[in-house]
């Protein structure tokens, strides 16, 4: 098949992770006669820097136009003066809304050899397999936001048909799965929370073979650390979903580890590792590259229709783990192109033994 993929490597770790993701699909195209075509545009603070704005519009159109978008991350100290006019974040967040991407994917697996990582004890990490689905172009990100010298605001809104059509997909996706939809709001303080929970609701009669539950996200937070077995998939809204997600990865051994795919109706998909850009460890090449190289196994899977393709690199970054192959933030000491390299002989050796079979 033939793809056409932008690539937006951003800031901080961003370039360091894209790079590793990209050798993974080139191996990919490579090994399935597959033609992908990559091109590479700004965003973010490296796009400020370059043109004074974090979302340049060559980057938009070339993203509107791209069968699926690889995103790295931006953001970082150099560009976080809070007097700043302009801030890289802001290009991320009209790249969403601009790509209309509406329901974020997290999903998030324990491997068991990270187990011991985990805050919890490892018998209560067996069976957990979560899917996040977070809305993602609604809410307090998007809402105006007003300023005085000592008041600020940023208003929360969603409409119906907002909340109505990342519910709609997080059904549909449990359908899938193990068909049970919790869904995370705080009714009892937020009118956009109560709409949120009757439009739930609603969506759920057209699933009767779903089963939906509502938790508060206060006490959410709470049992993701002790019962997170007991979930399936999870739908909430933007801010909510995006701090669960980071405590999430606490489940699973590092930040580092967790991809995510970004969905609308008929647009490109947007494929980003849920980390940021680490300004702590970039440019040392010591990124841990395995949520970037799961996103790309999400394009795989949701934009180009490649699903046994997504699979087995799944399949190759499992056994990189089994092997003990892992960047320093899981304990190890290999670098991101050691962890690279390891998956992509472990997609040789897959290959390998198809071939034989
Ligand atoms: N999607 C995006 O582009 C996002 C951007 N950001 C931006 O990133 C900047 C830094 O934010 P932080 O709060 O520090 O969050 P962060 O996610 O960049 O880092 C948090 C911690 O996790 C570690 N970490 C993250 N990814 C890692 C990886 N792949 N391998 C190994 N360790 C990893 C970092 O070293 C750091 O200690 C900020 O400017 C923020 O706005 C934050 C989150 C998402
Ligand atoms: C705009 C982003 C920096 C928000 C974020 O942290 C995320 O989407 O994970
Ligand atoms: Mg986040």
């Amino acid at each position: 098949m033939k793809a056409r993929i932008a690539i937006l490597p951003g800031d901080g770790i961003g370039p360091e992770v894209t790079a590793a993701a990209v050798s993974v699909l080139r191996d990919v195209a490579a090994r399935g006669g597959h033609e992908f075509s990559f091109s590479e545009h700004l965003i973010g603070g490296c796009a400020i820097d370059a043109q004074g704005d974090p979302l340049p519009a060559e980057t938009l159109i070339v993203a509107k136009q791209a069968d699926a978008v690889l995103l790295g991350a931006v953001g970082g100290p150099r560009w976080s003066d809070p007097k700043a006019k302009v801030r890289p974040e802001q290009g991320l967040l009209r790249l969403r809304a601009e790509l209309g991407v509406y329901a974020n994917l997290r999903p998030v697996r324990v491997h068991p050899r990270l187990a011991e990582l985990s805050p919890l004890k490892s018998d209560r990490l067996g069976g957990v397999d979560l899917l996040f689905v977070r809305e993602l172009t609604g809410g307090a990100y998007f809402g105006a936001k007003t300023r005085t010298a000592d008041t600020a605001t940023d208003e929360t809104r969603y409409t119906t048909p907002e909340v109505e059509r990342v519910c709609r997909r997080a059904f549909q996706l449990a359908r899938s799965r193990g068909r049970r939809v919790t869904s995370v709001d705080k009714a009892n303080v937020l009118e956009t929370s109560r709409l949120w929970r009757e439009t739930a609701q609603r969506v759920a009669h057209e699933f009767p073979d779903v089963a939906l539950e509502h938790q508060l996200v206060d006490s959410m937070a709470m049992l993701l650390l002790t019962r997170p077995a007991a979930y399936d998939v999870i739908v909430t809204e933007n801010l909510f979903g995006d701090i669960l997600t980071d405590e999430a990865a606490a489940l699973v051994g590092s930040l580092g580890l967790l991809p995510s795919a970004s969905l609308g109706d008929g647009t490109s998909g947007l494929y980003e590792p849920i980390h940021g850009s680490a300004p702590d460890i970039a440019g040392r090449g010591v990124a841990n590259p395995i949520g970037a190289i799961l996103s790309v196994a999400m394009m795989l899977r949701y934009s180009l229709d490649l699903p046994e393709e997504a699979g087995r690199v799944e399949a190759a970054v499992d056994r990189v783990i089994d092997a003990g192959v892992l960047t320093r933030d899981l304990g190890g000491e290999a670098g991101t192109r050691e962890v690279t390299a390891a998956v992509l002989a472990q997609l040789a050796a897959l290959a390998a033994t198809r071939e034989a079979a």
